[in-house]
């Protein structure tokens, strides 16, 4: 048996198997016996009503055991055609239905009341599940895949790294490092792609915070593996050569390698007492020295899972929003014209107060800018980075008079909400003057909701008015394709990436 198959891929279909035949018939029978299992489960979900008492939600599960999950990620990878797969799915069978995705029987709830149901049910009646693809490439250890009381005692632990007061700590070191990113790769250049440049000052803005790495080799190291790594993310998990689920896992590995390298660094810096100011002060040195609200310190495994995590939630998500603010600036120079006079009277305050001229940004200078943060909000409406997640029944649910049963997924999704006209008119328009009003509860939910609340809310708000602050009062750019579509990788984006020519202003 596998005669024909080469060792190489033999293995990676049966990890761990030994060269024996009788393992090989074991291997192939379990396989067997997981597939019927499977089909059987597939099946017997679209009959399943429990006592005859509820039916199932609305909706279609497609192929057996395949569900719809290649429709699903094709029609993800772009902006026009995922609209278009949850349109047609609503018009079909109204506003959450059922259908079978990425291994998992799955009811989307892709609308304002069904997101709210999801969010404060959490523990109640549901938990964080991701699909097994994604938990294998978080790892064990990570928040995300935490539940019940280990979540609240681990959110809390790292809550405290990243809430209101750390982030007036942070603020300086991100102002210093978007100020000599700007200087070493904007300055004297004519044409830039701008998610390059974003994707450049996030991950050094991101390791600065978590390990205070600065840009050079081991920073390029991670953020090469780490890019290979996010492309498996949304893909087919088959584990084999050239797929690149196959990559990811490998990228993974790789990752905490280098993880390992700089928590043993730091660990012997501590010891010699030969420690940064910055490197006091971030995120690993608070998790090497801090112990949880139980008197426990986090083990390294959970220090490396965890780190990985923040870096996830935190780079293509921030990256990605900024490149999009780039993008829609110069879409609407009414816009760019309303930002420009914000900061100019910003900065003309701090000229008068400060006689060094206009020095470092303060937390009151942030919340100055009132108008750049409305257009944050509304590119964060239209194109939301993180746009969906799972959760898991943990016991029979009822919900609009139809069953979910134990054991299947939900999935909230914020694009639909952020696009309905019922809460904002003309939705596809980028309006930041639709923020003057405060929205509905629970219709703009790009930080998510509930127990899982995005907690770094806070530091990629003061992140992305810093950034904005520098590049109005630095430049004015136009797009060198102002027709560029908006895809998915699994983040939203430019196709081209968003190539600008810039010019330097020098009236500031
Ligand atoms: C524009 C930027 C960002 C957006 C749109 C965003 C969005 C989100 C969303 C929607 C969730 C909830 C996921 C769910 O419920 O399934 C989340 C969770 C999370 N975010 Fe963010 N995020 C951003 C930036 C950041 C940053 C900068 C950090 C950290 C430095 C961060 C750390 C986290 C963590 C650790 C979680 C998991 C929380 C948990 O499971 O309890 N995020 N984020």
């Amino acid at each position: 048996m596998g005669d024909n198959i080469p060792p190489k891929i033999w293995n990676a279909l049966c990890p761990g198997s030994a060269e024996t035949s009788s393992i090989y018939t074991t291997t192939s029978i379990a396989i067997l016996i997981a597939t019927i299992l499977c089909l059987l489960w597939s099946v017997s979900s679209y009959f399943r009503t429990r006592d005859g008492k509820l039916p199932l939600p609305p909706g279609s599960f497609g192929l057996p055991v395949i569900g719809e999950t290649f429709d699903f990620l094709q029609a993800w990878q772009s902006d026009i055609q995922y609209r278009e797969w949850m349109r047609k799915k609503v018009e079909k069978y109204g506003e959450f239905f059922k259908s079978h995705l990425l291994g998992s029987p799955t009811v989307i709830m892709d609308h304002p009341a069904g997101n709210k149901f999801l969010f404060q049910n959490e523990g109640r009646l549901l938990e964080n599940n991701w699909p097994w693809q994604v938990r294998k490439l978080l790892g064990p250890d990570s928040i995300a895949m935490k539940v019940g009381e280990e979540h609240k005692v681990l959110r809390r632990h790292f809550g405290g790294f990243l809430e209101h007061a750390a982030v007036i700590r942070y603020l300086e070191g991100v102002e210093l490092s978007m100020l000599s990113h700007f200087e070493n790769h904007w300055d004297g250049k004519e044409q830039l792609v701008a998610l390059d440049m974003t994707k450049r000052f996030t991950f050094s803005t991101i390791c600065n915070l978590l390990v205070s790495l600065d840009e050079g080799s081991d920073m390029d190291e991670l953020r090469y593996e780490f890019v290979k790594w996010t492309h498996g993310m949304l893909k087919l998990p088959i584990n084999l050569p050239g797929f690149a689920y196959y990559s990811s896992m490998k990228a993974r590995k790789r990752i905490l390698q280098i993880l390992d390298r700089i928590v043993v660094q730091r660990k012997q810096e501590m010891a010699e007492g030969r420690m940064s100011d910055r490197a006091k002060v971030d995120v690993l040195s608070s998790l090497l020295t801090v112990p949880d609200e139980k008197g426990e310190f986090t083990s390294e495994s959970s220090i490396k899972d965890n780190l990985l995590l923040l870096l996830f939630a935190g780079y293509d998500t921030t990256s990605n929003a900024l490149a999009l603010i780039i993008y829609f600036i110069a879409k609407h120079p009414h816009v760019y014209s309303q930002l420009v006079q914000e900061h100019t009277s910003i900065i003309e305050r701090k000229r008068e107060s400060d006689d060094r001229g206009a020095g470092a940004l303060t937390m009151d200078d942030l919340s100055a800018m009132k108008y750049s943060w409305k257009v944050i909000q509304e590119t964060l409406r239209i194109q939301p980075p993180a746009a969906m997640g799972f959760r898991k029944a943990i016991t029979d649910i009822e919900y609009n008079g139809y069953l979910i049963p134990k054991g299947w997924r939900l999935m909230w999704s914020n694009q639909r909400a952020h696009d309905d006209p019922r809460f904002f008119q003309d939705p596809l328009t980028f309006d930041p003057s639709r923020w003057d009003k405060t929205p509905t509860p629970f219709t703009f939910i790009p930080f998510g909701g509930g127990p899982r609340h995005c907690p770094g809310y806070e530091f990629v708000k003061m992140e992305m008015l810093v950034f904005l602050h520098h590049l109005i009062k630095k430049y004015q750019w136009t797009l060198v394709d102002p027709h560029e579509r908006i895809v998915r990788d699994p983040f939203p984006r430019t196709e081209k990436r968003t190539p600008i020519k810039v010019t330097k202003i020098t009236s500031f």
